[in-house]
């Protein structure tokens, strides 16, 4: 098997039957973390935490969605393409690209971004930029819910960065599927960790804060890396 059909046969049975919800796109939120939970260096320094395996599974898993976002921090930090470049050679089939949506409270996202010149070049789509927010955030539930019913994304995947992935998981029933590669790779505690300011969530009948729980859980080694993919559920 080569690494494009083992991503292939990981990834398809995560994916039954969507879309099925009408009211908000299905979420998968995906990032990379090294062993000790850190998604970036010191300062936010972008690591190359993922394989080449583990890097053409998340490439296969855009593939597998109307839109990619992430937070103004990814962008200004990272300056992502975000678009799928790593595909199976025998495939004659240009992939279908993502839908970039960025999370951009105070409207920073620079004009000279990778993400404009891929669109320019013919290699990805026009990034939407999101501004609207209330108190430096917009509401996900918001804008999952305008997505959907006015923009055509039935399937979105959230890749980061750290205080998108905490707003995501930290509340209730904004997820439907996490993957998460975690890499044979220590950070140190000055690395930016994955959930570290996550607060959970809480409500007056329960002081401990509340986190999903993980169902469904599979498991899959993509060379040195594990990938890990469930169901958040908080019921
Ligand atoms: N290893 C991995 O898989 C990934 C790592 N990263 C790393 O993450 C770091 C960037 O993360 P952050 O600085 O936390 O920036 P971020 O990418 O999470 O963006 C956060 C910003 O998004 C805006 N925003 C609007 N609505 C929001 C909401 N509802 N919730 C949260 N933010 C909202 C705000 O302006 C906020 O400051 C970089 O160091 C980057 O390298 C980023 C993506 C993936
Ligand atoms: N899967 C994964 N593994 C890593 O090691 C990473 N650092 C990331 N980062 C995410 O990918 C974006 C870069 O995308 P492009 O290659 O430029 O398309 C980066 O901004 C993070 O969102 N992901």
């Amino acid at each position: 098997m080569t690494i494009y059909q083992q991503a292939a046969h990981f990834l398809s049975p995560l994916f039954p039957d969507i879309p099925t919800n009408e009211a908000r796109p299905f979420v998968t939120l995906t990032y990379a973390q090294s062993i000790d939970g850190k998604i970036a260096g010191s300062n936010g320094q972008q690591l190359i935490l993922s394989g080449n395996g583990s890097m053409i599974m998340t490439h296969r898993l855009r593939t597998m969605h109307d839109g990619i976002m992430v937070g103004i921090g990814t962008i200004l930090n990272d300056d992502p393409r975000l678009s799928v470049r790593l595909v199976d050679p025998s495939d004659p089939t240009p992939p279908r690209q993502p839908q970039p949506i960025i999370l951009d409270t105070h409207l920073r996202f620079p004009l000279g971004a990778k993400l404009l010149h891929n669109f320019q070049s013919g290699a990805g789509k026009a990034p939407w930029i999101v501004t609207a927010a209330i108190d430096g955030h917009t509401s996900l539930p918001d804008l999952l819910s305008l997505l959907r019913r006015h923009h055509g994304i039935a399937t979105l995947m959230i890749e980061g960065g750290a205080r998108v992935i905490q707003a995501c998981l930290g509340a209730v029933g904004h997820v439907d599927l996490l993957v998460v590669t975690v890499a044979p790779t220590i950070v140190g505690r000055d690395g930016v960790a994955a959930t570290g300011e996550m607060a959970g969530e809480t409500t007056p009948a329960t002081a401990a804060p509340r986190f999903p729980r993980l169902d469904d859980v599979r498991y899959e080694q993509f060379g040195r890396d594990i990938v890990m993919a469930a169901r958040p559920a908080w019921d």
